[in-house]
C-alpha cells in the first residue's frame, strides 16, 4: 500500500493496493498488522457508514473528547468528497494547521485521522457514501465540533458557504479559539 505523510504530523493519507481483473478489483482496506507498522496502532471498535445525498453536504467540523477521544480512518465507497483534518492538540507544531484531501471511490484512499483533530468533509457529488473506522466507542456526552468556516482555520471548502448542506448541529458550534484545551500533543 501507499502511504503520504504531511506537514501536519501523524495524519496519513494510505491507498490500498486493488488486485484488478475481468471481475473489477479486490483490496485488503484495513489490515492490524500492516497498518499498525506503516501508519498506527488504531484498535478500533466501531465501523460508521454515512450517505449524503446532496452535492455540497458539508459534515464538520467534529470531535470526540477524552475520554473517549476518536482516531478515524475515513473512506469513500461512492462517489468523492473533499475530507479535512485539523490538529487541535495543544503543543503540536501544527496546532490550528489542517489536512484536506480528495478520497473518492475511484481510487480508494484512506484518511487517517488521528485523535486530537477536528474531521469534516464536503461531498463532491450527489450520493456519496463515506465507511469509517473509528478507535472508540460514540459517546453523545463527549461528541463536539467547531465551526466549520472558522476564519482561523480557512478551509477552501469546494462549496459557496450559502450553498453548503449542514446538520442543525453544524450551524452552531463555537470557533477553535474558544474551545477548552482538550487535547494535548505526545
Ligand atoms: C457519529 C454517530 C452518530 N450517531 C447518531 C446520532 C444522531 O442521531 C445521528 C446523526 O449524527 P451526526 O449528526 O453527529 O452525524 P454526522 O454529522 O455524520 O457526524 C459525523 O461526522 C463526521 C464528519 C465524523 O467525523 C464523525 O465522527 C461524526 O461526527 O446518528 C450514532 O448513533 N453513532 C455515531 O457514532
Amino acid at each position: 500500500m501507499d502511504v503520504k505523510t504531511f506537514d501536519v504530523p501523524d495524519v496519513k493519507l494510505v491507498t490500498p493496493k486493488r488486485f484488478g481483473d475481468h471481475r473489477g478489483f479486490f483490496s485488503q482496506t484495513w489490515t492490524d498488522r500492516e497498518f499498525r507498522a506503516e501508519v498506527a496502532d488504531m484498535g478500533f471498535v466501531q465501523d460508521n457508514h454515512s450517505l449524503s445525498v446532496p452535492k455540497g453536504t458539508l459534515r464538520g467540523l467534529h470531535y470526540q473528547k477524552p475520554p473517549t477521544a476518536q482516531g478515524k480512518l475515513v473512506r469513500v465507497v461512492r462517489g468523492a468528497i473533499f475530507d479535512v483534518a485539523v490538529d487541535i492538540r495543544h503543543g503540536s507544531p501544527a496546532f490550528g494547521r489542517h489536512v484536506a484531501v480528495t478520497l473518492d471511490a475511484a481510487t480508494g484512499a484512506q484518511l487517517w485521522v488521528p485523535p486530537g483533530f477536528l474531521h469534516g468533509f464536503c461531498t463532491l457529488e450527489d450520493n456519496c457514501e463515506v465507511v469509517y473506522k473509528v478507535t472508540d466507542y460514540y459517546s453523545p456526552a463527549d461528541d463536539g465540533g467547531v465551526a466549520w468556516d472558522d476564519p482561523d482555520i480557512a478551509i477552501a471548502w469546494p462549496v459557496a458557504p450559502s450553498a453548503a448542506v449542514l446538520s442543525d448541529k453544524d450551524t452552531k458550534h463555537p470557533r477553535l479559539k474558544d474551545l477548552p484545551a482538550y487535547f494535548q500533543y505526545r
